[in-house]
């Protein structure tokens, strides 16, 4: 961080005297010294490319420290699907566990969903990243996992809800490759507006219970409590597949099933579901509850 000539305790008159003549152009907030590239959002400051670069890995530096996040001799998995996000996320912790030696034993994580033409061409940037930053790459396939590509998948069920099946498989093949790869931690590349899209899609479904708790949570930040007298939801394990699933059968398991049957719009809306009564029936008995309620669409489940 390059503390404000205020900070640093120097006078108006003397960060006047300092600031280097540039015929009235604006210059970096922090440095005072380069012609801003950007005005942050978060603080409104027109700063400099290289002030940027600095703060953003000494904010993430500082988050990761004051909230205790990694002990020294973790394993950390990096969620890394190609695109910009985790990318950055790669660099930046690579980085600053070199920088400040965090001890972290780093590795990639690449999910390869089997969408032609967009994962595997995300796919050649993680394996950049791999040499780049010298971190071990492990892709877990759907086609491994779960016997189905999306491409597949897509022919089966059409381009309607076939978000839900990447959505589900997507967060349980992270946690499969997690602990093929025996990681303490798996971290991704999320970011304010995924949050925001994911709270805003509730509200816009009319669930608001799940907006207001994640707003009651972040809202009460670091202060976040839980009362003595709340009872925890015990996790179970789906009877078929052993993954965690607080009903019989966890959602990915309910809907390979319907893919494997024919039935692919098993686990998927309550609507569709309520439209067939056999249909109904069976995904019932799977969930082992009265309701099937499905995502409709999404990234990665929060
Ligand atoms: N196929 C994948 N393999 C591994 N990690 C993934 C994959 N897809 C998503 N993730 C993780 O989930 C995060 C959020 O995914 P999302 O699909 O919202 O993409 P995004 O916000 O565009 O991020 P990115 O730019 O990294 O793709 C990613 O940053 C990454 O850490």
């Amino acid at each position: 961080y390059l503390p404000h000539p205020q900070d640093a305790g120097e006078t108006t008159e003397e960060m006047e005297a300092a600031k280097p003549r540039n015929c009235g152009a604006k210059l970096c907030f922090l440095c005072n010294q380069r012609k801003p590239a950007l005005k942050r959002p978060k603080t409104l400051q027109q700063i400099c490319r290289e002030c940027f670069y600095t703060v953003f890995e000494e904010e993430i530096h500082s988050c990761i420290i004051e909230n205790q996040l990694f002990k020294p001799g973790e394993r950390v998995a990096i969620g890394a699907s190609g695109g910009k996000d985790s990318t950055v996320l790669a660099y930046v912790l690579s980085e600053l566990n070199r920088r400040h030696n965090y001890g972290l034993d780093l590795f990639l994580l690449s999910i390869d969903e089997g969408i032609t033409g967009y994962r595997d061409d995300s796919l050649e940037t993680v394996k950049r990243n791999e040499i780049q930053y010298g971190l071990p790459l492990k892709v877990v396939s759907y086609k491994d996992l779960y016997g189905w590509t999306m491409d597949e998948i897509v022919k089966m069920i059409g381009l309607k809800n076939n978000c839900t099946f990447c959505g589900v498989f997507r967060r349980q093949a992270l946690d499969r490759g997690a602990a093929m790869l025996k990681v303490d931690k798996l971290v991704t590349g999320h970011n304010a507006d995924d949050i925001s899209e994911t709270v805003l899609l509730n509200i816009l479904r009319g669930d608001i219970a799940r907006p207001s708790a994640i707003l009651d949570i972040i809202k009460s930040g670091e202060r976040f409590r839980i009362a003595t007298s709340t009872k925890m939801p015990e996790q179970g394990i789906c009877e078929r597949c052993g993954y965690i699933s607080s009903q019989k059968w966890c959602k990915a398991c309910v809907l390979l099933d319907g893919l494997n049957r024919g039935l692919p719009k098993l686990g998927i809306g309550r609507s569709r579901v309520h439209d067939n009564d056999d249909c109904k029936k069976e995904a019932n008995h799977m969930t082992g509850s009265k309701e099937v309620q499905g995502k409709p669409c999404g990234n990665l489940d929060f």
